[in-house]
């Protein structure tokens, strides 16, 4: 934690900020930064977050003209952006009626499912990476292992897929990291010497994956991401849909209100049908939206799913910073991987296909499956220019669903959301 004191406690809190900044715990101090130009008499805000305990209000730095700022293309952006009417779009859920519980049939889908190449299931397609191991012969040094793995960054999501602890008749050993770091064990366990083990590079998505897999290594088992396609009901397909409108206004909202590209991304409440189980699931009180804010901050990642992720984190961020920061036990340990996939067991809808950095941001977060309306063939992540799910070496799929463009969103994928085939999404 850090408090601001003196100076760094007039910020005030904006959505479209024109200062950053960083911690730095080896000077005890924050770095504040100006995202872009300020203009004379333009107000200093920063980003508080999502979890707000105020209700804020505009910030002249919001409504800032972009012509007056430097885009970078010598405010051209302005001058492309300055026939824009905003209209409000009424279009009414076609769902909304008829049984909620309804199997609707893979043809009537209002999306078309891309299918991914089948999960590996014999032990010589088992993609594996070498990772450091400790065996532990005092199990009470279980737990300050545990502590220690925390403190010394190892407990990343990246080996969140497998168990840490792994009980092997008398001997229980700990998984330590990948290569190529060679770890340095704290000294006065007496522990003896870390060794190199092939583990799986993924979860199991079948049962007999997870008995090859678990053979190398304790793997998890998410049995949700399997091949057959899930079945949708009209139920789901309404809370579906309602998800994807939201992102549409709000790209929308987001052109019109802050010259910014028409793309949006949103995370609903997840849906869950009855009988469904979650494995492992973030506590879900509530949704994220956001929009690509790449021109207002002057920040060329900020695109609309890295800015929904990153939402999502703050506020997981800060549920986290109430809870024991330790886990003890191998369970616990479970649960706690399962938070650090920020998006594990859900579905992201977005107005445009993301691009190659915003698929991989998804893949990182463990997204169950991206819901996307307007392609892009040239710069797409989820099949346009490239498929990220189906890349060797990554170590995690998601389900891929194109919105079909007909039907009453294909006058916002003609016209309003049009972007350059060009931009990355
Ligand atoms: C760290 S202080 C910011 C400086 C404060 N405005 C002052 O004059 O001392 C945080 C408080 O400022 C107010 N605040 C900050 N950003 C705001 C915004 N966008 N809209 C309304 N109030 C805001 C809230 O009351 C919040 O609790």
């Amino acid at each position: 934690m850090a408090l601001a004191l003196g100076l760094g406690s007039l910020f005030n809190h904006s959505e479209s900020p024109n200062v950053t900044y960083t911690l730095d715990p080896a000077l005890d101090c924050i770095k504040y930064m100006s995202a872009r130009d300020v203009q004379a008499d333009e107000e200093l805000c920063i980003y508080y977050g999502q979890n707000l305990w105020f209700s804020a209000a505009q910030s002249a730095t919001a409504n800032a003209s972009i012509a007056e700022v430097d885009d970078g293309w010598g405010g051209l952006t302005a001058v492309v952006d300055d026939d824009i009417v905003c209209e409000s779009n009424e279009i009414t859920n076609p769902y909304a009626d008829g049984s909620q519980d309804e199997i609707i049939s893979e043809d009537e889908l209002p999306f078309i499912r891309f299918k991914l190449p089948p999960e590996e299931e014999d032990a010589e397609s088992i993609r594996t990476a070498q990772a450091w191991i400790v065996d532990v012969p005092e199990s009470r040094h279980i737990t300050t292992l545990l502590k220690w793995l925390k403190q010394a960054g190892l407990d990343g999501p990246e080996l969140g897929h497998l168990k840490r602890i792994r009980k092997h008749g008398a001997t229980t050993s700990l998984l330590l990291c990948t290569e190529p770091d060679i770890p340095q064990l704290p000294q006065d366990l007496n522990l003896p010497a870390p060794y190199l083990l092939p583990v799986p590079v993924s979860s199991a998505l079948t049962l007999p994956s997870l008995a090859l897999k678990s053979a190398l290594w304790p793997t998890m088992y998410t049995p949700r991401r399997k091949d057959e396609p899930e079945p949708w009901t009209r139920g789901k397909l309404k809370w579906a849909w309602d998800a994807m409108k939201s992102a549409v206004d709000e790209a929308l909202r987001a052109q019109c209100d802050d010259r910014e590209l028409p793309i949006a991304a949103y995370i609903p409440e997840p849906f869950s049908l009855a009988n469904d189980t979650i494995l492992i699931t973030r506590d879900a009180s509530s949704a994220f939206i956001a929009s690509d804010t790449r021109h207002g901050t002057g920040h060329p990642l900020r695109h609309a799913a890295i800015n929904a992720v990153r939402k999502l984190a703050d506020s997981q961020t800060s549920k986290d910073a109430s809870q024991p920061a330790i886990a003890t036990s191998e369970t616990d340990q479970a649960s706690r991987n399962g938070t650090n996939y920020l998006l594990t067991d859900q579905t992201f809808f977005i107005t445009h296909e993301p691009c190659i950095m915003c698929s991989m941001a998804l893949l990182h977060s463990r997204v169950k499956e991206v819901v996307y309306l307007y392609p892009m063939s040239k710069t797409g992540g989820c099949g346009g220019c490239s498929c990220l799910p189906t890349l060797k070496g990554v170590n995690h799929r998601f389900g891929i669903l194109q919105w079909k463009l007909g039907g009453p969103y294909g006058r916002f994928v003609e016209e309003e959301l049009a972007v350059a085939e060009t931009i990355d999404a």
